[in-house]
């Protein structure tokens, strides 16, 4: 039996992992979070009365907090998914991003640092600490080529500088401290339970209300899609079997161009809602969001090659899926993301 720190586990990614660990039935989970806008209860409440699994609301720039948790519950792991996500917001407001995500991270690694100098040799040799980061950290791409672990930083977003930051503070513990980390890089996640601000939800709750959908720039922005379920078989994968101080980046082979999302995700409200006027129709062009990535790409060839993983969802079920769920949450699609 495994016991794992999840950090942000009522968030988005977070709520998955902590289903798919709790699943495995070999896991006990400790879920730190602190319901912040984009953490919710509900989604992690299927789980609640499980044996193996704690909720704790909690802040992770704590660091006495966070050792006391790994020690009370002798964790011999923890998945770091809590952060500020999304860009227009640290565009909007930086300053959160740069607390919960560098000062936030710091708290992670230190009270590791502490607990796991700590632990016997035997445990100490398996602890791992896994910091889920994000593919802004490369930058954008031009019409070619894609992302590789061996990619330079070159964030452009306070959201992506922040990452980038806590990525680095990630790598010192390893190379200073000897602390056995791991860095992963995924591109744009989607599925249930993805807070209404993001492309997909802001697009279904949109089409569903017959509002306009707001397109930035052209249109021709492309993101590199994965559908929730295979990012967190990805983590799994890489902390069990991943090597302590590497990168891995996760995804590949999902890109999309944002028209050609909303297209996809129109066509597919149409569908269920069983409507004759395609909402396609409202979709407005705005304003381009400053300083905007054009193209992010993965090339994923080390996961694949070195741990076996590969996306399993098609993007037509995936988008099919959490369409039909939107569809049957929608008070959750009506969450007013400014609130
Ligand atoms: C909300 C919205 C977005 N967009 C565009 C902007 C982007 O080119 C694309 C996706 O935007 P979104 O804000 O959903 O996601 P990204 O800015 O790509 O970033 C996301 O994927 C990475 C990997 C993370 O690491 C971030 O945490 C995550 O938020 O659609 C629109 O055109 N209209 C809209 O209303």
């Amino acid at each position: 039996m495994h016991t794992v720190l999840v950090t942000g586990g009522a968030g988005f990614i977070g709520s998955h992992l902590v289903h798919q660990l709790i699943g495995r039935g070999d896991c006990r989970v400790v879920n730190l979070d602190k319901l912040t806008y984009a953490g919710n209860s509900e989604a992690v409440a299927e789980v609640a009365g499980d044996r193996n699994y704690t909720f704790v609301k909690a802040d992770v720039c704590d660091v006495d907090r966070v050792a006391d948790l790994l020690k009370r519950h002798h964790c011999n792991a923890v998945i770091h998914l809590a952060a500020e996500t999304h860009v227009d917001r640290s565009i909007a407001g930086p300053g959160e991003f740069v607390r919960t995500n560098v000062q936030g991270t710091f708290g992670v690694v230190e009270a590791s640092k502490q607990y796991w100098s700590n632990l016997p040799a035997d445990q100490r040799d398996v602890f791992r600490v896994v910091h889920v980061s994000t593919d802004e950290v490369y930058g954008s791409l031009g019409d070619d080529g894609a992302f590789d672990e061996s990619s330079p930083y070159r964030p452009n977003s306070p959201y992506s500088a922040s990452k980038a930051a806590s990525d680095h503070l990630v790598r010192a513990y390893h190379q200073t401290y000897g602390l056995p980390t791991i860095i992963t890089h995924c591109g744009n996640n989607y599925g249930p339970w993805q807070f209404p601000e993001k492309l997909i939800p802001v697009v279904i709750r949109q089409a569903v209300a017959q509002q306009p959908i707001p397109v930035y720039g052209d249109g021709t922005n492309v993101r590199d899609w994965i559908h929730v379920s295979d990012h967190c078989r990805a983590l799994h994968q890489i902390w069990r079997h991943g090597r302590p101080g590497e990168v891995y980046d996760v995804g590949g082979g999902g890109e999309r161009s944002n028209l050609d999302i909303v297209k996809t995700v129109c066509q597919s409200v149409d569908t269920v809602l069983g409507r004759s006027e395609p909402s396609v129709d409202q979709i407005q062009f705005v304003r381009d969001r400053p300083g905007h990535d054009f193209r992010y790409a993965i090339r994923g060839e080390k996961i694949r090659s070195e741990l076996g993983w590969g996306p399993e969802v098609t993007f037509q079920e995936g988008i099919r899926e959490t369409v039909a769920w939107y569809l049957d949450h929608r008070d959750f699609l009506q969450t007013n993301p400014l609130a």
